[in-house]
């Protein structure tokens, strides 16, 4: 599949444009089905984005927040992704929305997963928007490369669900969103930041081998055009 690549002078004026589009998306999705599905990716890059997300006029209170992927520790551990949104967007005028976790104080991250599977299904397919990031290594969502079930995550032909992923780049384990839960997401979008990144991605288009760069897949394989965007 395609993508459009949207570039911006710096973080701040990505951040606005970005939380611009995604709120008419989410605005739009609500008054197609009175809902509207978001999941969003963890790390650093999204904070600016989350704040200005947070202030967004729209009726927070059909949205439905999920994860894209999380770090298997619970919601008060520095690494989760559920305290990142939690700090940086489900507050202000966002903090009406649903949160849907993806981590559970399940006995393993298997049983873990099958809850998060269940819940993340409740909010229906295709999900309305998805924001994925993208580490140095080419990895996206807990698509890692090395990653103990990345064949199995890739693949279309399987139904959407949540997935455990283990790999040297990861971490802790994680639990991530199939790539058949967001390849036909009805906005999907890739926010990325720098010159590493940037170089990072050049590469990725440039070759092929998905086990390498698993962001490959969701650039030549998504059913929905992927939207980039990047600042310096
Ligand atoms: O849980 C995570 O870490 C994210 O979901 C992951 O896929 C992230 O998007 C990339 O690692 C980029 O992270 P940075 O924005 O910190 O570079």
């Amino acid at each position: 599949m395609t993508h459009s690549l949207h570039t911006f002078e710096n973080g701040a004026a990505l951040a606005t444009a970005l939380a611009g589009r995604v709120a008419e998306a989410l605005k739009a999705a609500i008054a197609a089905s009175d809902a509207a599905s978001l999941a969003v990716s963890g790390g650093s890059t999204p904070k600016a984005f989350f704040e200005a997300l947070s202030l967004e006029d729209l009726d927070w209170s059909k949205v439905s927040v999920t994860l894209v992927d999380e770090r298997f520790v619970p919601e008060d551990h520095p690494r989760s992704n559920h305290l990142l949104v939690a700090t940086h967007l489900l507050k202000n005028k966002a903090a009406e929305a649903e949160f849907v976790p993806l981590y559970a104080p399940e006995d393993s991250i298997e049983a873990a997963a099958a809850v998060a599977t269940d819940a993340v299904s409740d909010l229906g397919t295709p999900l309305d928007v998805v924001i994925l990031g993208m580490g140095s290594d080419g990895h996206t969502a807990s698509f890692f490369p090395g990653g103990d079930n990345l064949e199995d995550a890739l693949d279309l032909e399987l139904p959407p669900r949540v997935i455990t992923m283990q790999a040297s780049g990861a971490g802790e384990p994680r639990l991530t969103l199939s790539f058949s839960s967001l390849a036909d997401a009805g906005l999907l979008i890739l926010h990325i930041e720098g010159e590493e990144k940037q170089a990072v991605l050049e590469k990725a288009l440039a070759g092929e081998d998905e086990a390498e760069m698993p962001i490959r897949a969701v650039l030549s394989r998504a059913e929905t055009p992927v939207d980039i965007y990047w600042a310096p």
